[in-house]
């Protein structure tokens, strides 16, 4: 007996590399036990319109590979009313449809909890490129992002150095500095600047001088955008070290493009094989997660209101090695 037998999927938010795969997986354990499996299209703007169709084994078929999303993602003012909110719960209850797979950030999470208290079972899956959900290590499309920032990062290296220029790079990540930081490590970035991190302009400008007197043919700093503009950190750093001649690249949606990794493929299909199996045994308003290893679901409240921690011990490593 299980404790849902209808159950749809919708993917919201920013996209991030690697919903696809966390679809497929929905869809083709959600048939394998036996249930029905509903797509709904453009997150919760779609649930409004009633944008839902059946989906089978072969509606996921050939995306497992791909970024984007198939069930395209949409930000829905309309579902923050509790009005809204109804709507989405009688449109579901009206199809029979008594579980709903929520794929997106931790504002999609606090749809699903509203939906939760509406009668509708609910678990979300942490699908962004920011990493910025506590509760779980990685997030669908992080670990993506940051090769896309870190193969980036090569190319500017090999100009840069050519000219013995500093090159600041902005990349995403909100109000979270995950990206900048995993991306900063991989790739020997001589300064990170996060939104986590208080830092002193002074301090950076000195550090890059002493860089450069101590031969080294390029600097780069990672700017989260969450701190602010790369533009402005190079005006920044040219009113202090006036010699310098940096340029600001800004990576913007390249980010959030391309196929995922193996490691993000993976993470998506056992997530979402997992929160399959947690409807099916009577959880709800749960989100799903990996810690350590081990998939783990904690309530949705829990999780969108603890800020994930910041991990300083990686921030420092990638410092002192980047000497
Ligand atoms: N407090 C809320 N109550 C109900 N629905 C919400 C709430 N916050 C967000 N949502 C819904 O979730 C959608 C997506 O939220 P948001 O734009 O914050 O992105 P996200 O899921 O956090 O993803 P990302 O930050 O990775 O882009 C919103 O457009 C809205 O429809
Ligand atoms: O797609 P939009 O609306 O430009 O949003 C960009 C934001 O979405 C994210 O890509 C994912 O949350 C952030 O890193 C970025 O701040
Ligand atoms: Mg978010």
């Amino acid at each position: 007996m299980t404790a849902v037998k209808k159950i749809a999927v919708l993917t919201s938010g920013g996209d991030s590399q690697g919903m696809n795969a966390a679809v497929r997986a929905v869809v083709r354990s959600g048939l394998y036990f036996g249930l029905e499996v509903y797509g709904v299209q453009r997150g919760y703007h779609g649930l409004l319109n009633d944008d839902i169709f059946q989906m089978d084994l072969r509606s996921v078929g050939d995306i497992i590979h791909r970024g984007g999303t198939v069930l395209q993602s949409a930000r829905c003012k309309e579902f923050r009313t509790l009005e809204g909110q109804q709507k989405g719960a009688q449109i579901l209850r009206d199809r029979g449809i008594d579980g709903l797979i929520v794929i997106g950030g931790d504002g999609s999470y606090q749809g699903a909890n509203k939906l939760s208290q509406q009668g509708i079972k609910t678990m979300g899956l942490p699908g962004t490129i920011d990493n910025d959900i506590s509760f779980t290590d990685y997030t669908i499309g992080f670990d993506t992002a940051v090769s896309v920032v870190v193969d980036a990062i090569n190319k500017l290296r090999d100009t840069m150095s050519s000219h013995e220029r500093s090159s600041i790079v902005e990349v995403m990540g909100r109000h979270c500095g995950d990206i900048a930081l995993h991306a900063g490590l991989a790739s020997g970035a001589e300064t990170i600047l996060v939104p986590e991190v208080e830092f002193n302009m002074d301090e950076v400008a000195e550090r890059m001088k002493q860089n450069f007197a101590h031969g080294k043919r390029h600097s780069i700093i990672i700017v989260a955008e969450g701190v602010g503009r790369g533009e402005d950190v190079a005006a920044e750093l040219v009113k202090r070290f006036p010699t310098n001649d940096p340029r600001v690249t800004v990576l913007g949606h390249i980010q959030r493009g391309g196929t995922p990794t193996a490691f993000d493929r993976n993470l998506a299909s056992r997530l979402g094989d997992f929160a399959v199996r947690q409807l099916i045994e009577g959880q709800s308003d749960k989100a799903c997660g990996i810690i350590k290893g081990e998939l783990v679901a904690t309530d949705i409240n829990t999780v969108v209101n603890t800020k994930k921690p910041f991990n300083m011990d990686l921030y420092e490593l990638a410092i002192r090695l980047s000497q």
